[in-house]
């Protein structure tokens, strides 16, 4: 850049649920000075709106008529992201288990995923220092020319013993069998599936505690800046 300042830096995080990448993302862009966005958060605040506004959650082209009217803005500082829709915060309602259960279908919806890439596209061009983005289809669909792409893995029974510790103790085999089932309808969809990106670098997080895996994805951040 001409005045001497870092150019922007675009690194996309996907992977399963439970894989670490919240967690991940908000910290590497809390100790990076980036941006950080939760794209997840979007279809679900998306899918809390269609819960609220009685659209048929069965019906792809209720879906697809409402998909353009609820309003989602996103606060991408990350050491304390924020979500509201229609000027109400929703960052509680959008972890409750009603919307986990729709947000498959909600996001399965072509209309729904053309109008959040746009969003996320938008958001990401106007991030000064950079932003880590973090979902199921960042590093294939929205963002494909990521300076860095990141494909976080674990093994199912990984994942659900860290959910079930999120969820006071929640049955294991439960938490299991939830998180696989929505995996499959993720990983499954015709439009933009969860999908490691070609050029992505996979980190199977089962055996490393969260603090490794954020060491893991500075450290190839900062190699990427410096022309490694
Ligand atoms: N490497 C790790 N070791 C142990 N626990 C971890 C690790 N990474 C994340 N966790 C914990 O696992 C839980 C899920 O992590 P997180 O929400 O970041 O995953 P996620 O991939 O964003 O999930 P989702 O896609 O469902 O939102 C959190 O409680 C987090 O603290
Ligand atoms: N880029 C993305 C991000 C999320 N989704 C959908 C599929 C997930 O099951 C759901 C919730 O995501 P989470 O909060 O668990 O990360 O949102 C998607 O389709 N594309």
């Amino acid at each position: 850049m001409e005045n001497g300042a870092a150019k922007p830096v675009i690194v996309a995080i996907d992977g399963p649920s439970g894989t670490g990448k919240s967690s991940t993302s908000k910290a590497v862009a809390a100790q990076l000075g980036l941006s950080y966005l939760d794209t997840g958060a979007q279809y679900r605040a998306i899918t809390w709106w269609m819960v609220t506004n009685g659209i048929d959650i069965a019906d792809p082209s209720a879906i697809a008529a409402a998909a353009a009217k609820p309003e989602i803005l996103s606060g991408t500082d990350p050491t304390g992201p924020t979500i509201t829709v229609d000027g109400v915060d929703v960052s509680g309602p959008i972890r409750e288990q009603d919307v986990t259960s729709k947000v498959s279908a909600v996001s399965a919806v072509p209309e729904v995923r053309a109008r959040i890439t746009e969003l996320q596209r938008a958001i990401a061009a106007s991030a000064v220092t950079g932003i880590v983005v973090e979902g199921r289809d960042i590093g294939t669909t929205v963002l494909p020319d990521a300076d860095l792409k990141i494909f976080l893995t674990a093994s199912p029974e990984a994942r659900a013993a860290r959910r079930s510790g999120e969820l006071k103790g929640a049955d294991l085999h439960t938490t299991r069998e939830a998180l696989i089932k929505r995996d499959a309808a993720d990983s499954s969809r015709k439009t933009s599936p969860l999908a490691k990106a070609d050029d992505a670098v996979e980190v199977d997080t089962t055996d490393l505690t969260l603090q490794q895996v954020i060491e893991c994805v500075v450290t190839l951040v900062e190699e990427k800046r410096a022309g490694k």
